[in-house]
C-alpha cells in the first residue's frame, strides 16, 4: 500500500470522517479520562472536581451573518461554550478568546464583540482570562474561538458514552428553526438544567448539528440503538418535523434516563422549561434517521440534493 498523503478533499469526507481520521491514535495520558469525542474533554488533575475542557469557533458566513450585529456574535461564541459544559453535567469557569480579523475589520465591530462575550461570561459566571489576536489575509472571514475550563463534580460527570437498553430519551425545550428565528444567536445556554440533570442522566450531550445527527452519535458512543418517536418531538411554533431533526444549533440537551420520580422533579425546579420524551435507547445498530443535519464540508452536497 502506499503511504503518500490522500489527495482526498476534505469536502468529498465530511467534518465527521475528517475528525474520525485526525483523533485515533492521539496521545492521551492517564489521567485523560475523556478524550477526543464528547462534549468535552474530561481530565483527573486531583481533587474533588474534574476538570473539563473545551474549544469552539464560529466563523463569519458560517456560524454568524457579515451583518449580525457583533454582542450577538459574542454571546453565541460563549455561549456554545457553555452549553458544552453544562452537557457534561458541569459549570464553566475560565474561557480564553483567539479573535482572527483582518484588518480592515472595525474596531466598533469587535468591541461589540466583546459586549456580548463579557455579558455571557457574567451571565454564568466565567472568568475571561486572555486570549490571542491575529491578523487574516485581506477580506478573510472573522474567526471567533472560545477555550474554555469547566469543573464537574468527580461523580456527576454525564458522558455520551454511558446511555443504556431501555433508557428513554429526553430533550429540554423545543426544537426546530433556530436559524430562521434568530435563536442560534440570543440562546440561553441550559446551564443550571444540565447540572441538574447530570444526577439523573446517564447519558448526555448538548444539540448543534440536529438530532438527525445528534441522536446517533449519542446511541453510537452508548454501544446502543435508538427508537425515535416523531409524533412527541417538542417544536418550536410553526416548525416541522424535518425542522427539528435537521436545523441545527438547537442548544438544547439530549439526554438518556430511565423515567422516575426526577422528571416531575425536573419540572417543579425549572417551571418554564420543557422536558420531553421523545424515545428510548435500545440494542445496538436499530434506528436510521436518514442524512441530513449539519455537517462542515458538506454544504456542497446538501445544496445541490
Ligand atoms: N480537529 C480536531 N482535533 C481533535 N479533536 C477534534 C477535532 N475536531 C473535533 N474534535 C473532537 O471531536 C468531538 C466532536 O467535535 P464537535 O466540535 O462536533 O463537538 P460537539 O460537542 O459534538 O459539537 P458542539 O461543539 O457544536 O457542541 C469533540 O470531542 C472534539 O474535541
Ligand atoms: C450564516 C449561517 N449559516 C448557517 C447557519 C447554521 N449552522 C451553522 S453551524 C451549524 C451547526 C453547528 O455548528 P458546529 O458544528 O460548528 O458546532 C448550523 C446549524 C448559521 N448559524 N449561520
Ligand atoms: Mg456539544
Amino acid at each position: 500500500m502506499s503511504d503518500a498523503p490522500s489527495q482526498e478533499r476534505l469536502e468529498s469526507l465530511g467534518e465527521e470522517e475528517v475528525v474520525r481520521r485526525l483523533v485515533a491514535g492521539l496521545p492521551m495520558g492517564k489521567n485523560v479520562l475523556v478524550g477526543a469525542g464528547d462534549d468535552c474533554a474530561v481530565v483527573d488533575v486531583g481533587g474533588d472536581d474534574l476538570l473539563l475542557l473545551k474549544t469552539d469557533a464560529v466563523v463569519a458566513g458560517v456560524h454568524f451573518l457579515p451583518e449580525t450585529e457583533p454582542e450577538r456574535v459574542g454571546w453565541k461564541a460563549a455561549a456554545r461554550v457553555v452549553s458544552d459544559f453544562a452537557a457534561m453535567g458541569g459549570s464553566s469557569h475560565e474561557l480564553m478568546v483567539t479573535l482572527a480579523a483582518s484588518g480592515n475589520e472595525s474596531m466598533a465591530w469587535v468591541e461589540g464583540l466583546y459586549r456580548g462575550l463579557v455579558k455571557c461570561a457574567e451571565r454564568y459566571g466565567a472568568s475571561i482570562v486572555g486570549g490571542e489576536t491575529v491578523s487574516l489575509p485581506d477580506g478573510g472571514a472573522t474567526l471567533i474561538s472560545i477555550s474554555g475550563t469547566g469543573r464537574v463534580p468527580r461523580n456527576g460527570v454525564v458522558t455520551r458514552g454511558s446511555g443504556r437498553v431501555d433508557d428513554d430519551l429526553w430533550v429540554t425545550g423545543r426544537l426546530g428553526g433556530s436559524f430562521e428565528s434568530e435563536r442560534h444567536l440570543d440562546f440561553l445556554p441550559r446551564a443550571e438544567e444540565g447540572k441538574w440533570l447530570g444526577k439523573y442522566a446517564h447519558a448526555m450531550m448538548d444539540l448543534s448539528d440536529g438530532l438527525r445527527r445528534d441522536l446517533p452519535r449519542l446511541a453510537r458512543a452508548s454501544g446502543c440503538g435508538f427508537v425515535l418517536e416523531e409524533e412527541c418531538l417538542p417544536l418550536h411554533d410553526g416548525c416541522t418535523v424535518e425542522q427539528a431533526l435537521g436545523d441545527g444549533e438547537d442548544m438544547e440537551l439530549l439526554l438518556a434516563a430511565p423515567a422516575g420520580d426526577w422528571v416531575a422533579e425536573f419540572q417543579r425546579v425549572f417551571p418554564t422549561v420543557g422536558l420531553t420524551r421523545i424515545g428510548r435507547l435500545t440494542a445496538e445498530g436499530e434506528g436510521d434517521l436518514g442524512s441530513g443535519g449539519w455537517q462542515h464540508f458538506n454544504r456542497k452536497s446538501k445544496e445541490s440534493k
